[in-house]
C-alpha cells in the first residue's frame, strides 16, 4: 500500500448564509504516487475576504457627507468609529466590515500653504491625485498603506497612519470622482447635490451653533469657494452611479423653505450590480401622495415621483419624495409600496429609519434615500464577492489561486 500525503486546498465559494463574509472552503485530499485518491470537504467557513470593494462618495463642505456615512456604516454591520490609538485628529473610521477615509487627508497643500498660493482646498492643485490613486489601487488590492492625515485642527499634516484594506473602502470628500484613474478604481459612486439655499441653511446651523462663527464669516466663506466648487466638484456628478439632489419643497408656494425638503434620486440605468428602486410600476410616471388613513401628514404633506429621466444624457430613473413624515412608524406603509429595494425582510427600510430617528434628515427623503442606498451598497458587494467565488469555482482560475498546503 503506498504512502498517502494529505494536503488541504482552501477555495472560494458562495456564502448566501453570511451577512458581509464571504465564503471558504476546505478540501482535503490525499496524493500518492502524483495523483489525487480520496478527497473530503472538511469545512465551511465564513471569514472575511481580501478583495475591497471600493465606493466614492462626493460632495461639497458641509453637504451631509458624514451624516450619510453613519447610517451606511449602521446598515452594513456595525458603527465606525475614529481609528483608535496614534492620532486623535485622524478623519478615519473604521468599522466592522467598513473603513471610511476621507480625502482631505490628500491635501497636499497645508492651510498656510494654500494661503500663500492663493488657492482654495477645493482646487486640485491642492490635492495630491497621484498618491490617493496610489493609494486607493494598493486598498482595493489588498494591500495596507501608511496614509496621510489632514489635521484639520492645525490646519497641517500630521504623521501617516496605517490604513488596513477593509471590505468596503469609502472615500468621500471633494474630489473621489475628479481623477479619471480614481474613477476606474470605484465599483459604485454617488454625488450629493445639495442646492445652495439647503446647504447655506445646513451650513449656518452646523457652523453659527456648533463652532461659534458668524453669519458674515460663513457667507464669505460660501462665496471665496463658489468659483472653485462650479469648477471642481460639482461637474463631478456626471460621472456618479447615483445622485440624491436635495432642494427647497415645492409643497409650499412662492416659499424656499430649506427646512422642508424635496429630495430626488437620481439612479443612472445600467450600473452594474445595482438595480433601480421604483414605486408601484417600473418604468411608468407616477404621482402619489400617500396621505390618507395609513400615513399621517401634517402640513404641507407629502408627495412622492417616480419616472424615467435622463441625466447628462444617459437613461435614469428617478424617485422623488416632498414633504416629510409627521410618524416614522407609518413609513412601513410608503416601503411595502416601494420595490426593488434590496432588503432583507419586509420592514428593513424602516426599521433601519427608526433606528436611526435622530439623524439629521430622518423625517424626509435625505434620510429615506440614504438608506435606501446604503441597503443596495449591501446587496451590490454581496453580489461582488459572490460573482468572484463562483469565478473561482472555474477549473482554470481555480488553479492559478489555490493554495495548497500540506497538512
Ligand atoms: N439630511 C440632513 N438634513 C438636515 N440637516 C443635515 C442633513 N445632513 C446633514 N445635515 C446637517 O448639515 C451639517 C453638515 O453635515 P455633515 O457634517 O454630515 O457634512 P459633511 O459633508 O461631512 O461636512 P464636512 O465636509 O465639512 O465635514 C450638520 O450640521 C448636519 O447636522
Ligand atoms: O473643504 C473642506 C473639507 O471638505 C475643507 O475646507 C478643507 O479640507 C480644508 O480644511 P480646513 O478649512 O480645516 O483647513
Amino acid at each position: 500500500m503506498s504512502v498517502c500525503s494529505l494536503y488541504r486546498v482552501t477555495m472560494p465559494c458562495s456564502c448566501s448564509e453570511s451577512h458581509l463574509g464571504s465564503c471558504r472552503k476546505q478540501l482535503m485530499f490525499c496524493v500518492s504516487r502524483g495523483k489525487a485518491r480520496r478527497r473530503a470537504w472538511t469545512r465551511v467557513s465564513c471569514s472575511a475576504e481580501t478583495r475591497t470593494v471600493v465606493i466614492g462618495l462626493a460632495a461639497d463642505s458641509g453637504c451631509g457627507k458624514s451624516t450619510f456615512m453613519r447610517r451606511l456604516t449602521s446598515v452594513l454591520g456595525g458603527v465606525a468609529e475614529p481609528t483608535r490609538g496614534r492620532n486623535a485628529y485622524s478623519n478615519t473610521l473604521v468599522g466592522d466590515a467598513t473603513t471610511v477615509i476621507c480625502l482631505d487627508d490628500y491635501h497636499a497643500l497645508d492651510r498656510e500653504g494654500r494661503k500663500e498660493k492663493g488657492v482654495t482646498a477645493l482646487d486640485p492643485k491642492a490635492n495630491n491625485f497621484d498618491l490617493m490613486y496610489e493609494q486607493v489601487r494598493a486598498l482595493k488590492s489588498g494591500v495596507a498603506v501608511e496614509k496621510p492625515v489632514y489635521n484639520h485642527v492645525t490646519g497641517r499634516l500630521d504623521p501617516p497612519e496605517l490604513i488596513r484594506p477593509p471590505n468596503i473602502l469609502f472615500i468621500e470628500g471633494l474630489h473621489p470622482l475628479f481623477d479619471p484613474r480614481i474613477r476606474s478604481l470605484l465599483d459604485f459612486s454617488i454625488y450629493l447635490d445639495i442646492s445652495n439655499e439647503v446647504k447655506f441653511a445646513w451650513k449656518i446651523q452646523r457652523d453659527m451653533a456648533e463652532r461659534g462663527e458668524s453669519l458674515e464669516s460663513i457667507k464669505a466663506s460660501i462665496k471665496a469657494r463658489k468659483s472653485d466648487f462650479d469648477m471642481y466638484i460639482d461637474p463631478q456628478k456626471q460621472f456618479a452611479d447615483v445622485i440624491i439632489e436635495v432642494l427647497p419643497t415645492r409643497l409650499i408656494p412662492d416659499k424656499s423653505a430649506p427646512e422642508v425638503l424635496r429630495v430626488r434620486l437620481v439612479m443612472r440605468e445600467g450600473v452594474k450590480h445595482f438595480t433601480p428602486v421604483y414605486l408601484f410600476d417600473e418604468g411608468s410616471a407616477i404621482s402619489w401622495t400617500p396621505c390618507g388613513g395609513k400615513l399621517s401628514c401634517s402640513y404641507p404633506g407629502i408627495r412622492f415621483f417616480y419616472g424615467p429621466d435622463t441625466y447628462f444624457s444617459d437613461e435614469a430613473s428617478v424617485l422623488e419624495m416632498d414633504g416629510q413624515f409627521d410618524r416614522l412608524d407609518e413609513l412601513i406603509y410608503v416601503e411595502s409600496h416601494l420595490s426593488n429595494l434590496s432588503t432583507k425582510y419586509y420592514g428593513e427600510v424602516t426599521q433601519q429609519m427608526l433606528k436611526h430617528a435622530d439623524f439629521p434628515g430622518s423625517n424626509d427623503g435625505t434620510g429615506l434615500f440614504q438608506t435606501i442606498i446604503g441597503l443596495k451598497i449591501r446587496q451590490l458587494y454581496e453580489q461582488i464577492i459572490a460573482g468572484d467565488s463562483s469565478h473561482g469555482l472555474k477549473r482554470k482560475q481555480l488553479r492559478r489561486c489555490l493554495r495548497l498546503s500540506p497538512v
